[in-house]
């Protein structure tokens, strides 16, 4: 590809009936490659370039050259991809002299930067990310459907049996040929062929042909020189009573302004697998957040309303799409709370919610630490524009996951803000008997070094008990106490929750109940009250990891209907 290709490509086009306006000119640059730039202000919306119907490559141009229709059931430009792969690479096809300027301007196999592409050495710069994943998935799914049209035609040679056989048992980005000269039905030309398709073919809806599968696509010589930017209003069309396809601009241009197109709203992955390239900050960028959870979970989430769209049943595992605008989908914190329930808890409780969300953190901030230390191994890649692409994604990736994060923290706020939960340290600081009991047992000062000095937990059992003994005496929310009631009611104490809290409890007791009887020698002190304080705790206390401070929440439903109002419906009708 070059720029004297394009002249080339533009007098053939012209010379063959195509209009292409005067004020457009055509460049040539190492980041972008070639593209249209305006040489004189554009802004009357006007057709700017029209091509004749016989210079466009569609579905009937292949059948008609192959002599066979396109098979069903399979890509529906699997035969036009092929088609265009003899075009380019049988010199002896008999089409190929007519396209032959055209052919020129399509980039060759070595220049392409999509992953496909890249060698087995190149790859590992992708390795851990969905990026990898879908290259490779790709890559195999074409060699299946390369080999059955090549098969469907009967023109494969025996190197093609080999590949297809070989492909099976070994990488396929390892077995891939790096050149430009190409035996046209070998998997290589195929794979260009598709490339080509995928950065540069247009809907063959818009010639409004009848099309038997809204995926066929056509290629559209001349526009398809054009770059992509987000948001750019263009139309494509066809000119009256005729089928030649036609386009046009809507944005105002200066003389020296890009022409450009917009291949519509891809995220960067789109962009590098279809395209071979990538936008720093793009608004549409998109991460797969994927969670693979035990067998038959899935299948159980209906009956808590919870319906998932992108689900995988066989791995048994859910896809979840972030993306700047919805970092933070409903349907995520719905899965961690319910995740997270308790098995006295028969639907998401508040509590629930807010520990799904301290779990989903947890597997975000892994997500963030992989995608930045990963963007650090981009220097493994030696061509730029890979190494560039290969940056821009990462660092668009961990964007929308550190937007997750912080959409994490902004719910939980939000949450406490509406909830107004009790928190422990209030109760701990208005409590002065117990907080000076502390003081004496485990050599604190203030509630804070409960915190640092790793006493938290223990404080908390010991308040619980403390409460249950006082009965209501204490100024406290009168749910910690109906639970501890209903608790000690129905638990079962067995070997294990003894074996569990006796090194705590011999730690304390009885010294305890001698050295500050005024607490610790009134009421039950004994272990089994530990055991139940312990459940209490677990039904209704959340830490915050931010502030690390712990609430006490009392038990009710989620109510979803700031997630979405269907989900909402779906879940008032049940209860805890
Ligand atoms: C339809 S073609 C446009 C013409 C192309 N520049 C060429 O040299 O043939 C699409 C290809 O252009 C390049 N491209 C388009 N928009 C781009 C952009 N905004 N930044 C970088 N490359 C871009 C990518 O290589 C993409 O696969």
């Amino acid at each position: 590809m070059s720029l004297e290709a394009v002249h080339l490509c533009v007098d053939w086009a012209r010379n063959n009936g195509a209009f292409i306006d005067e004020r457009i000119d055509f460049k040539l640059d190492t980041a972008t490659g070639l593209h249209a730039i305006s040489k004189a202000p554009i802004k009357d919306g006007k057709e700017l370039i029209k091509i004749p119907e016989k210079l466009l490559l569609y579905r009937e141009v292949a059948e008609a050259h192959f002599k066979v229709e396109t098979p069903a059931g399979t890509n529906p430009n699997a035969l036009l991809q092929l088609y265009v792969a003899k075009l380019k690479f049988d010199s002896a096809c008999k089409d190929s002299t007519f396209f032959q300027p055209y052919l020129n301007t399509l980039p060759t196999p070595t220049s392409i930067n999509a992953p496909y592409f890249w060698t087995s050495n190149e790859l590992l710069a992708l390795k851990g990310t969905d990026l990898l994943i879908k290259t490779e998935r790709n890559l195999k799914k074409l060699v299946s459907e390369w080999f059955a049209i090549v098969t469907h035609l009967n023109v494969m040679d025996d190197d093609d049996t080999q590949f297809y056989l070989q492909s099976s048992s070994t990488r396929i980005s390892d077995l891939i040929l790096r050149s430009d000269n190409l035996k046209w039905h070998s998997f290589h030309a195929y794979l260009w062929a598709t490339y080509i398709f995928s950065s540069r073919a247009f809907p063959e809806l818009l010639l409004k042909r009848k099309v038997e599968d809204v995926n066929q696509a056509f290629l559209f010589p001349i526009v398809d020189l054009l770059n992509h930017a987000n948001l750019t209003k263009v139309a494509w069309g066809l000119a009256d009573g005729s089928g030649d396809a036609t386009f046009s601009t809507k944005e105002t241009l200066k003389a020296g302004d890009e022409l450009l197109n917009n291949y519509g709203n891809k995220s960067n992955e789109e962009l590098i697998l279809g395209y071979g390239f990538s936008l720093p900050n793009n608004d549409f960028d998109t991460a797969t957040l994927t969670l693979r959870l035990p067998a038959g979970q899935l299948q159980s989430f209906e009956t808590q309303g919870l319906e998932l769209e992108d689900i995988n049943l066989a791995e048994n595992s859910v896809n979840f799409t972030l993306s700047m605008a919805t970092p933070l989908p409903p349907q995520l914190i719905h899965l961690f709370g319910i995740l997270n329930q308790l098995s006295s808890e028969q639907v998401c409780t508040t509590r629930s919610i807010l520990e799904g969300t301290t779990q989903l953190n947890k597997v975000i901030d892994q997500k963030i630490a992989f995608y930045k230390s990963a963007s650090k191994l981009k220097a493994s890649l030696a061509n730029s524009e890979r190494s560039k692409l290969t940056k821009t994604y990462m660092t668009g990736t961990k964007r929308i996951y550190q937007e997750c994060c912080d959409s994490i923290k902004r719910f939980q706020k939000r949450l406490l803000k509406e909830l107004k939960p009790m928190s422990f340290k209030s109760l701990f600081k208005s409590d002065t008997t117990f907080a000076n009991s502390l003081t004496l047992t485990f050599a604190i000062t203030k509630y804070e070094d409960l915190l640092t000095k790793g006493f938290l937990q223990q404080a908390l059992l010991l308040f619980i008990v403390r409460l249950s003994n006082e009965g209501p005496n204490m100024q406290v929310p009168k749910f910690i106490q109906d639970c501890f009631k209903d608790v000690a009611e129905t638990i079962v104490v067995d070997k294990e929750d003894v074996q569990e809290y006796l090194p705590f409890y011999k730690s304390l007791f009885p010294q305890l109940s001698s050295k500050i009887p005024e607490i610790y020698n009134q009421g039950d002190w004994g272990i089994k009250s530990f055991i139940i304080a312990g459940t209490v705790l677990d039904r209704l206390m959340w830490q915050s990891p931010l502030s690390h401070e712990v609430y006490f929440l009392e038990r009710m439903p989620y109510s979803f209907a700031k997630a979405g109002p269907e989900i909402h419906d779906r879940i008032a009708s049940l209860r805890v």
